[in-house]
């Protein structure tokens, strides 16, 4: 007889991990396959930063002994300016939040099965009813999610996910012990989290560092591949990019690279396409869910674990109904709390990335003089509080950037509605 559960999750990332503590919370029988073998687990996917906030560690119940570090302010810096804002942060030891994800969906339930690589969805009546992994093995389930992250191979199979290469973003990061953390003509980054945008050292994107305590910090740098900025080969030049950092920034002079502490990945800056469909949905990065603008991909990953078993939970009650219309609900609670006004944010940060180095100077004052308040609202895509960022000098740079990118703002703004309010 086939195995059967309520839910089979593809990949123990921190949305398959949460998805799967929520529903095994909630008494329903889920497994989550997870390619990496569980003695080495996470390897190839201990790929984050880690930087989180107390909103993602008291929603979600993570314990203090996954924080490398608390940090107490976030600093933006150009090539000239910098801005520091008090906010209570923590950077995370990122393999010991998925491990502590697994080991406490365990213990409410869920059964883990590692060295297990799904490859694709088993469909039986135009519906998904399984998934097939490692070759020949087969489980079957009443709702089946992708939480692979940008491998998506169900999402792609399903066509729900149309990640595109031109829009993924690369990052790569070391930990580095001996960095000088207060060097003259720098903001202090002690206790802080830094965000860094020179398109001479993360060409299409920006470069951080991200203080761990005493002299060590996680230094890093992301952009996106294709854009003006971007080099075409990214594998080789992401690398050479973080070399020419640490370089030329002397708060780098005296660090060295503490081993084996690599941290490597992409995600996607595009609008989501669908979401779910009969019996399926895509949470975590295998949708395009990362911030765009200053890159929380945890937060948002664990709250779209959280939205799908809310969705599944709700499909199982009464009479089960698990059909693509019912399966939406889940398309709702993402557009409304895990990514919301999405097409305004993905918009601005095309443009952030688009305008040149020189303006970030400017960008960083106009955030020095606006208050908390509208900086806040900026983030979250106000458009009032927005516009305070832009002066009639920009107008060139608005002009070609919405020249070049006519294909994304098609997509983002179908109609002028979309802008504001989705
Ligand atoms: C360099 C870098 C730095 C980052 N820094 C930050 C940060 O500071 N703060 C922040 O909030 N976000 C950060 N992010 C983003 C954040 O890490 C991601 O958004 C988040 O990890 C995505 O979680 P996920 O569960 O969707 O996917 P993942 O973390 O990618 O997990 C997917 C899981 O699925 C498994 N898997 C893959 N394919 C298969 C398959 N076929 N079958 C079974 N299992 C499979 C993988 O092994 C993995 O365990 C960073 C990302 C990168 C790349």
């Amino acid at each position: 007889m086939s195995e059967r559960y309520d839910v089979v999750i593809a990949g123990a990332g921190p949305a398959g991990a949460q998805c799967a503590r929520d529903l095994a919370e909630r008494g329903y029988e889920v497994l989550v396959l997870e390619t990496e073998p569980e003695g080495t687990f996470p390897a190839q996917s201990n790929k984050s930063t880690g930087g989180t906030f107390p909103s993602m560690m008291g929603s979600f119940g993570i314990p203090d002994d996954v924080v490398m570090h608390y940090t107490d302010s976030v600093v933006l810096e150009s090539p000239d300016e910098n801005f520091q804002l008090t906010q209570p942060g923590a950077v995370l030891e990122f393999a010991d939040f998925k491990r502590y994800l697994v080991r406490d969906g365990r213990e409410h339930g869920a059964t883990y099965r590692f060295d297990s690589r799904v490859s694709q969805p088993i469909v039986e009546n135009g519906e998904i009813a399984g998934v097939r992994y490692d070759g020949g093995e087969e489980v079957y389930a009443d709702i089946v999610i992708d939480a692979t992250g940008p491998a998506a191979p169900l999402a792609k199979a399903l066509g729900v996910s149309d990640l595109e290469r031109k829009r993924q973003a690369i990052g790569i990061e070391w930990e580095y012990e001996g960095v000088a953390l207060d060097y003259p003509g720098y903001a202090d980054l002690n206790d802080s989290m830094m965000l860094r945008l020179d398109h001479d050292f993360a060409p299409g994107g920006y470069a951080w560092i991200f203080h761990t305590g005493a002299d060590t910090a996680k230094v890093g740098l992301c952009f996106i591949q294709n854009e003006k900025y971007s080099p075409t080969d990214d594998r080789v030049r992401i690398d050479d990019a973080l070399a020419r950092w640490l370089d030329d920034d002397p708060r780098f002079a005296e660090a060295t690279r503490i081993d084996d502490s690599q941290h490597r990945g992409s995600a996607h800056i595009q609008p989501p396409k669908q979401l779910s469909t009969d019996r399926f949905m895509a949470i975590g990065d295998t949708v395009p869910s990362v911030d765009p603008l200053w890159g929380q991909g945890i937060d948002k990953c664990m709250r779209s674990g959280r939205a799908a078993a809310v969705t599944a939970d709700r499909c199982f009650t009464g009479q089960m109904d698990t059909s693509a219309d019912e399966m939406t609900i889940y398309d709702m609670l993402w557009h409304r709390n895990v990514a919301p006004k999405a097409a305004m944010r993905l918009l601005m940060t095309h443009l952030i990335y688009y305008a040149p180095t020189e303006r970030y100077n400017r960008f960083i004052r106009d955030l020095r003089r606006l208050s908390g308040d509208t900086l806040s609202s900026a983030n979250a895509g106000n458009p009032l509080a927005l516009a305070k960022l832009f002066h009639v000098g920009d107008i060139p740079l608005l002009r070609d950037f919405v020249a070049e990118h006519r294909e994304l703002i098609g997509q983002l703004l179908p109609g002028p509605r979309s802008l504001l309010s989705d």
